[in-house]
């Protein structure tokens, strides 16, 4: 089924974390009223209240008018149709748990950058066969962006990933403002797959540092990340592209180097010494890359492409391996 968004498409959030509330900013400031599904009591309250997000980003200030703030799912969803997915892959079920209002006729864009644990699905390939939505519904929002810095307007390259080039452009024209920039693409395999991998291999790089590996060793890794990322993609899904552009490498580089990345810092309490447990416990805000570890070696067991780095991380976090003693080993694979 062909998909055209209408140009007057009204567009609902579903989530109340720091991406959504960072994304709810970007689409509100065409001026037009977004949707926003808050299931948190106390978020719901002080965006209503106050017009800010209480857990997360709290200096972000919304124009009430501009937002519609609700803990009914089914009515947030009816009245959008373009429904944006921004809530960690591992609470995806928990958030549209509630959800009996059929996606048939919306389009469904994922700013996710994780796989639905237990299902070993990305979020594209959950909604498709859950919701019975052709990929022509379906759309990625992507790109280096920490969401404290798209929040607070320092400039940011996004790129808007659907099956038809019309649908990403005008999805795009949502998110553009004066600090984010749109690119397009059609590449949505590559592009999901790219950022739930970069997740993972920010955590090596977290290991590293905490670890007490210094800069010239922490290029190299990032380098061999991007070559194994790169070797996952060409080898689960070939096609033209280009994984040196900013929705892959520069992702991959943010998520590795920022010092807001959940990810890295997981890798660092790690590295500094922390057990996996108490380093999940001190962490505030989730970090994809713990799941993805997990899914993504499930995943790879059809594709059987070598990635030595996805799979240290995976032992450390799963399988309780010493960091330091993985990671020496995997220093001799790096090239
Ligand atoms: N943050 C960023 O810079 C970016 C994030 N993303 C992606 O956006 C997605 C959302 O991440 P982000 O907004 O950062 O997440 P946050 O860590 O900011 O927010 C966490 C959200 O998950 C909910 N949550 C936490 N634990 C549970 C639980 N046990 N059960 C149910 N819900 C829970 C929280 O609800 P509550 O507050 O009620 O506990 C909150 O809504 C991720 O896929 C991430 O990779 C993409 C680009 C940038
Ligand atoms: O996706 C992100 C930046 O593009 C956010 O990365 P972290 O989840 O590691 O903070």
């Amino acid at each position: 089924m062909e998909y055209k968004i209408g140009t007057d498409a009204r567009c609902a959030v579903i989530g109340h974390g720091s991406w959504a509330t960072a994304l709810v900013k970007l689409l509100t400031a065409g001026g037009r009223r977004v949707g926003w599904y808050v299931r948190n009591g106390e978020v719901l309250e002080s965006l209503r209240a106050e017009g800010r997000n209480s857990r997360y980003l709290d200096d972000t200030e919304f124009d009430r008018d501009r937002i519609a703030p609700s803990d009914d799912l089914d009515a947030v969803v009816r009245e959008a149709e373009v429904v944006i997915l921004a809530a960690p892959s591992a609470y995806l079920k928990t958030f549209l748990e509630p959800l009996r209002t059929p996606l048939r006729d919306k389009f469904v864009v994922s700013a996710i950058k994780g796989i639905v644990p237990g299902d070993y699905q990305t979020v594209v390939e959950y909604i498709h066969d859950r919701y019975e939505l052709s990929y022509k519904q379906i759309g990625l929002i992507s790109g280096p962006s920490h969401a404290e810095e798209v929040s607070r307007g320092k400039l940011s390259y996004l790129t808007v990933a659907c099956t038809d080039p019309e649908n990403a452009r005008l999805i795009g024209s949502r998110f553009a403002t004066d600090s984010v920039r749109i690119s397009c693409s059609t590449d949505l395999y590559g592009i999901e797959y790219a950022a739930i991998l970069k997740n993972i291999y920010a955590i090596s790089v977290g290991m590293a540092v905490g670890l007490g590996y210094g800069d010239n060793f922490l290029a190299v890794l990032i380098a061999n990340c991007a070559a194994e990322m790169t070797r996952f993609l060409d080898g689960s899904y070939p096609a033209q592209r280009n994984t040196q552009v900013s929705a892959y490498l520069g992702d991959l580089l943010v998520t590795c180097y920022s010092t807001y990345s959940r990810n890295r810092r997981l890798g660092l309490l790690i590295g500094h010494g922390c057990t996996v447990r108490s380093a999940l416990n001190e962490m505030t805000m989730v970090a994809e890359g713990y799941f993805a570890a997990d899914c993504i070696r499930h995943i790879n067991f059809r594709h059987r492409v070598e990635m030595p780095i996805a799979e240290m991380v995976y032992d450390v976090l799963y399988r309780g391996a010493s960091a330091r003693l993985r990671m020496k080993e995997l220093t001799t694979k790096l090239i």
